[in-house]
């Protein structure tokens, strides 16, 4: 444990505060998590998870009496040495994100600084915009606590890098930390109670405000152009004889300059982080009169997937089929349906005049045109097609069942069943590699699917 911190508030206990807060409890802290939600402190006060995050209840298990939740941010910030702030920054038409929630949170720590006789230290790790971290927030801090930042509190920008699902092994095995700083002691500080968490010992990279936040969004932005390019590459593949993205992926991640890590052909990324973040450092580069094209056409490229899933459905699904979506969230081992290329498709293929069916284990979309099944048998019933579009845990084997009892279509974006043996009569389509269907020895995606551009235009 660091010297002078031995208690944390935890400002925001949703899908990041609520682990983060139990972990920091559990490493030795004693926290004091605050949430405008009734439901979401009292679910933390019974160590109930208030959102759906693996191994968050057996963390919670863990905490002893060291984590106790509130809505009193005032109170929270007085019995602490140091603050986190985890609030919503959600993302505006332009790109950019909302800085509402932190700086209603900051005006509340302002106004307890203002009447605390030590030094506090507050992180913000909500995903902000250049410059905000060193503008309203530090602006705000320090209106409201009358005192100078630097001086009479710290202040970092310390974003995450976890996926949601694996939040807390996220949490605790860092690849590395960024600290925005105020000043050495802050940096120093924050670098100390984390260090006391984490399971590694990772390299620590600090720097100033502003080079923290284009770092945070530069990474996503980065990796979703991997994604992107390994898209791209199943798209290829999908037409080109004898093809297979994944021996290609494979054999290109073996090169260190590029790497294994998420270059999974797929589906698309979705989600609440990703998709966001390429669409920020474009109005980042267009607002400073930069070159905005690559962040802008990765996002592009992207959005060309679900195009691309849609038309090697249509290619192979006869008209007014039955079709069953299985999986809606945007990944398994998650309920969020942002952006979630698997309802984009279910919705594409019912505005097609297919009946489609989705079932999800988590996930409740509002579905626009096609039913939502309470179980996977209902959805699969009398399915002529089945497309795995979240792979959940237990879905191949059921599929591969369903396909046992009725000649059936499967098409496997992510090929979790690449290495079965097909029952007699399916139809297998497992995305990234070219298939011959049948015996007719033809080329059949790629006479048959049109370029999604053309399906697109088609409207
Ligand atoms: N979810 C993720 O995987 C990641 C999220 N982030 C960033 O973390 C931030 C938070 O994201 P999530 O945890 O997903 O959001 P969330 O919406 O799940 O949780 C935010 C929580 O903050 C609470 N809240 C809002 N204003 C408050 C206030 N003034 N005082 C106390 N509580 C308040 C809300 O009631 C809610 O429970 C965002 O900026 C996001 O971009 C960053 C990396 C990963
Ligand atoms: O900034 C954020 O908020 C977070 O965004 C992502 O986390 P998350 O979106 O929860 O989940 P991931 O597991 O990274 O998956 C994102 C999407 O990429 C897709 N993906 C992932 C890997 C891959 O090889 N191919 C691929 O299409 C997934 O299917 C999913 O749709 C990042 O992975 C986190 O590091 C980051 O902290």
């Amino acid at each position: 444990m660091h010297e002078s911190v031995q208690s944390v508030a935890m400002i925001g206990l949703g899908r990041l505060g609520a682990p983060i807060a139990a972990c920091l409890a559990a490493g030795g802290f004693r926290v004091v998590g605050v949430d405008l939600k009734r439901e979401t402190v009292e679910a933390i006060n019974r160590r109930r998870p208030p959102v759906f995050e693996p191994g968050l209840e057996a963390m919670l298990g863990r905490v002893d009496d060291r984590l106790t939740a509130t809505d009193d941010l005032a109170g929270a910030i007085r019995q602490t040495d140091a603050s986190f702030v985890l609030v919503p920054t959600p993302s505006e038409t332009d790109g950019s994100f909302s800085l509402d929630y932190v700086l209603a949170a900051c005006e509340e720590i302002g106004e307890a600084l203002r009447d605390l006789d030590r030094w506090h230290l507050v992180t913000i790790v909500s995903t902000v915009m250049p410059g905000d971290t060193s503008g309203a927030i530090q602006h705000t801090l320090e209106r409201t606590s009358g005192k100078t930042c630097g001086e009479g509190f710290g202040l970092c920008y310390s974003p995450e890098f976890v996926a949601l699902g694996t939040v807390i092994r996220d949490y605790l095995n860092p690849d590395m930390l960024l600290i925005g700083e105020s000043d050495p002691r802050s940096g120093r500080t924050l670098a100390s109670i984390y260090k006391a968490v984490v399971e590694t010992d990772p390299p620590v990279s600090r720097m100033s405000f502003v080079n923290a936040e284009i770092a945070k969004i530069s990474v996503n932005a980065y990796v979703t152009a991997k994604i992107t390019f390994a898209n791209t590459l199943a798209g290829i593949c999908e037409r080109v004889p004898g093809a297979d993205v994944d021996a290609v992926t494979q054999a290109i991640g073996l090169d260190s300059r590029i790497g294994r890590k998420y270059l999974k052909g797929g589906i698309g990324y979705g989600g609440p982080c990703f998709p966001r973040d390429n669409a920020a450092l474009a109005h980042v580069a267009r607002a400073a009169g930069a070159i905005a094209d690559f962040p802008e056409t990765v996002d592009a490229v992207n959005r060309q997937q679900v195009d691309r899933m849609t038309a090697q459905a249509l290619a192979v699904i006869p008209p007014q089929s039955k079709i069953a979506i299985l999986g809606l969230s945007y990944k398994p081992q998650s309920d969020v349906v942002d952006e979630s290329q698997p309802v984009m498709l279910a919705e594409r293929l019912a505005q097609a005049g297919h009946t489609v069916r989705a079932f999800d284990p988590a996930a409740t979309p509002a579905n626009k045109g096609y039913t939502l099944c309470d179980t996977q048998d209902a959805c699969l019933l009398d399915a002529h097609a089945v497309v795995l579009a979240t792979p959940w845990p237990g879905m191949a084997e059921a599929v591969i069942e369903q396909a046992n009892q009725k000649p059936t279509i499967i098409i496997d974006p992510w090929r979790v069943l690449i290495e079965q043996t097909m029952p007699a009569g399916t139809t297998y389509l497992p995305g990234g590699r070219h298939v011959v269907l049948g015996d007719k020895k033809t080329d059949r995606i790629a006479a048959v699917a049109p370029p999604p551009d053309d399906l697109a235009a088609a409207g």
